[in-house]
């Protein structure tokens, strides 16, 4: 039998146990800390061939320099190009539908004039420059480059910059050809710690970008946090998680494969259900032992679930959203008879899938909404990637003759207060009569 550790709200060490359960940590890990530090701080000092030597030692490469690093336009129109009818409808069905969504997000600026004449308000602008970075060291992730490089260019960001790691030489046709239809503008194949240290500091081949963006595992959340301050990060978007809350209705084997399809990307992955049922609890037990072994990435998928995953059962619905909140997942099932009462309840989750027809895994490819989303309970106070994270505002502030002599006495006073002349002298100056 798969252990997955059984947790109950009837437990007296109920609170202990979720601790554990959540305390783990794997961006914060010492030995994976350590490891970034060295590789960021050798990418800083060695540049290109630092880079080149540790994307041949991760990768299995046998590069000579970075410019067998860098995929040229016309391979990746070539991948385009060759994909099979079918491939190629469905990631421009998932494209489209990514784009719509996301073009609802797209911020403008706005101003407002004051009876004396100043004018008030926050501009928007695009960042120049961003680096896309798209796992790929367990799995192609044609998908995240859908969903990093779409906002970036609804919100006009002038150039993408995208990473990928192409293990043993393996280029991933539908990766390229993902690139190449959402219109980015160069591609290196490299990933980890060395990858977001070429993009944050810039090498003599990478060009310095001005926010990294986008999913990985540890090593790549570690070096995304480490680097932030020199560029933006969008959030902390690590190993995959999903939390099922579960009334007993529906089928066992929807909510198995739910749980598999997040555990299958990492043994780091981490599946929950919470069930208000036991023995419903028992029929996804047995679901998951019958399906199991129909897996092809059942190693993985068994390691994350034993290490990580667990069934908690609960009291009532109340119990289950106080849990789901205290977990803050980066995907949230409400698999329940009657779902929508319940979304409003939610205050901490990445995305929300509400109801048994709504799998996770529609998400990750083509619902709309970004599967970029933050994870180690980040959800608390991050959001999914979207357009905003790719617009910047700046305020804007136009003082009139009248306006200058309104606020000049206020600021005079309040700079007099703070004991900076200076400023005060600057808004006197102004001041007539
Ligand atoms: N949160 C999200 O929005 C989201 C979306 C998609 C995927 N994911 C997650 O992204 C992750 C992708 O991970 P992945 O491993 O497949 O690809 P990855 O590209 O994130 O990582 C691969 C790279 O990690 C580095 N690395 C691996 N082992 C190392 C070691 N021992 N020392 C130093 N560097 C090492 C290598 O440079 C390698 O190229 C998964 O955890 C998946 O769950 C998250
Ligand atoms: N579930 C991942 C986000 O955690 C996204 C993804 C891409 N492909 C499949 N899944
Ligand atoms: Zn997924």
């Amino acid at each position: 039998m798969i252990a997955i550790k059984r947790l109950s709200t009837v437990d007296a060490d109920f609170k202990a146990q979720m601790d554990a359960l959540l305390a783990f940590e794997a961006a914060a890990d010492e030995g994976i800390e350590r490891t970034v530090a060295g590789i960021l701080a050798d990418v800083k000092a060695r540049g290109d061939v630092a880079v080149v030597e540790y994307t041949n030692k991760f990768d299995r490469l046998t590069a000579g320099s970075m410019a067998d690093l860098e995929l040229s336009k016309a391979e990746m129109q070539q991948a385009l190009d060759g994909l099979p009818a079918d491939r190629r409808a469905a990631l421009e069905a998932a494209a489209a539908r990514v784009k719509a969504y996301h073009e609802r997000q797209k911020l403008d600026g706005w101003s407002y004039t004051e009876a004396d004449g100043t004018m008030l308000g926050q501009m928007i602008t695009p960042l120049d420059r961003v680096g896309l970075y798209v796992p790929g060291g367990k799995a192609a992730y044609p998908s995240s480059v859908l969903m990093n490089a779409i906002p970036a260019k609804v919100a006009g960001v002038k150039e993408l910059i995208m990473v990928v790691p192409t293990p043993d030489g393996e280029r991933n046709q539908l990766v390229l050809a993902a690139a190449c239809l959402a219109g980015v503008d160069r591609v290196f194949a490299m990933g980890g710690a060395q990858a977001v240290g070429a993009l944050a500091y810039g090498t003599q081949t990478v060009p310095q970008v001005d926010k990294i963006v986008g999913p990985g595992n540890a090593y790549v959340a570690t070096a995304k946090r480490r680097v932030f301050g020199i560029v933006g990060i969008d959030m902390v978007a690590g190993p995959s998680e999903i939390l099922v809350v579960s009334d007993g209705s529906g089928n066992p084997d929807w909510v198995a494969m739910d749980l598999f399809s997040q555990a299958e990307h990492d043994e780091l992955a981490q599946s929950i259900l919470i069930c208000t049922d036991a023995a419903f609890i028992e029929q996804v037990q047995a679901s998951i032992e019958k399906l199991l072994p129909t897996m092809p990435r059942r190693a993985v998928i068994e390691t994350s679930l034993t290490d990580r995953g667990a069934f908690i059962l609960v009291r009532d619905m109340e119990e289950a959203v106080a849990i789901a909140n205290r977990v803050a997942p980066e995907h949230l099932e409400l698999a329940l008879a009657d779902p929508d009462p319940w979304v409003a309840k939610i205050h901490h989750a990445g995305a929300i899938f509400i109801g048994h027809y709504t799998s996770e895994s529609l998400g990750d490819y083509c619902a709309g909404p970004n599967h970029v989303l933050p994870t180690s309970g980040s959800a608390r106070f991050s959001s999914p990637l979207g357009v905003y994270d790719f617009q910047k505002r700046t305020s804007l502030i136009n003082v009139s003759k009248a306006g200058a002599q309104t606020l000049g006495r206020i600021a005079s006073t309040l700079a007099h207060g703070e004991g900076l002349p200076a400023h005060a002298k600057s808004a006197e100056f102004r001041l007539e009569g």
